[in-house]
């Protein structure tokens, strides 16, 4: 019986980047949040303390910033493919590497007819993200968005759930249903217009999301990505984490007032948690893809 060194990668963790691109007094901005991390051949760094193979976590966010320069970002999945590529064989036992890139949404102040030349403004807390890994030669590309917070106010239902002794929460055909959506879907290849792929993704989920009449979180859930499969051959599997952001009637008995389906408490925890995976019965699974990233 020995102990050895098991699964493990290295890397420097939301490298913050603002890159301008000037070529014009009209500017454009990508604000991005960029980790990096190696894998390889690193039992000796491990076991002695031997750092031949370990490119430093400095140099790698010097990396981020340097590439960011030499050519124009482009979408994130491009330009994280760039990185982990490049990353891979920097040393000779690197073989692998994963980019996680978060990009924040800015967008020009409405001054003038088409918004401002250099000024912009943040109006959502929505994420685009990718998390490209690459495995030698091979290469997976897993985007998504987080935070996209949506709610309708009607069309939803939840009833027919099992009751015991200690279930209090009354049936309803008609209840706010809101969540904030976590979604990562898994590309079947890197061919892929990545832009036009999450805006009509990001679209079909939001389209099926308002057109279900809903009645489970569960049932939109699945809803939301098969329409995006449905729509998106170049999509293996969407993963969906969506908390259900619960909102109680207020009685307003008190006071004598009828409230029908009005006023609401908007409470921000407990939450429910419903997630899942929506995939296709005839594709190979690929959990390097996945290796490291949360479940759902
Ligand atoms: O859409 C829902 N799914 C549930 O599993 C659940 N559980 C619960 O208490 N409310 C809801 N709503």
């Amino acid at each position: 019986m020995g102990i050895v060194m098991g699964p493990n990668q290295y890397g420097k963790a939301e490298v913050r980047i603002v890159s301008v691109n000037r070529d014009n007094a009209r500017h454009t901005i990508k604000d991005l949040n960029v980790s990096s991390s190696l894998r390889g051949d690193l039992d000796s760094a491990h076991l002695t303390g031997d750092n031949g193979n370990v490119l430093p976590t400095d140099t790698q966010k010097n990396t981020v910033y340097a590439f960011a320069k030499e050519a124009p970002i482009g979408e994130i999945e491009d330009f994280a493919l760039r990185l982990g590529r490049h990353f891979v064989g920097t040393a000779d036992g690197i073989t692998g590497a994963r980019i996680l890139i978060d990009e924040y949404s800015w967008e020009r102040i409405p001054v003038g007819g088409t918004g401002h030349d250099h000024s912009f403004a943040r109006s959502t807390d929505e994420k685009r993200t990718t998390a490209v890994t690459i495995d030698g030669d091979q290469a997976h590309v897993v985007s998504g968005l987080k935070d996209l917070i949506v709610l309708k106010s009607t069309g939803s239902e939840f009833w027919g759930y099992p009751k015991d002794k200690y279930t209090t929460l009354a049936e309803t055909n008609d209840r706010i249903l809101a969540t904030a959506v976590t979604a990562r879907w898994r590309y079947l290849h890197t061919d892929v217009d990545w832009g036009k792929s999450f805006e009509s993704i990001r679209a079909t989920m939001l389209e099926a999301f308002a057109t279900t009449h809903s009645l489970a979180l569960q049932q939109s859930l699945y809803e939301m990505g098969k329409a995006a499969m449905e729509k998106h051959p170049e999509v293996a599997e969407v993963r969906l984490s969506l908390p259900n952001k619960h909102h109680f009637l207020v009685d307003l008995e008190y006071c004598g007032l009828e409230n029908n389906n009005e006023v609401f408490f908007a409470a921000d925890r407990p939450y429910g948690l419903i997630e899942g995976v929506v995939t296709r019965d005839d594709v190979e699974e690929a959990p390097q893809a996945w290796y490291s990233l949360p479940q759902f």
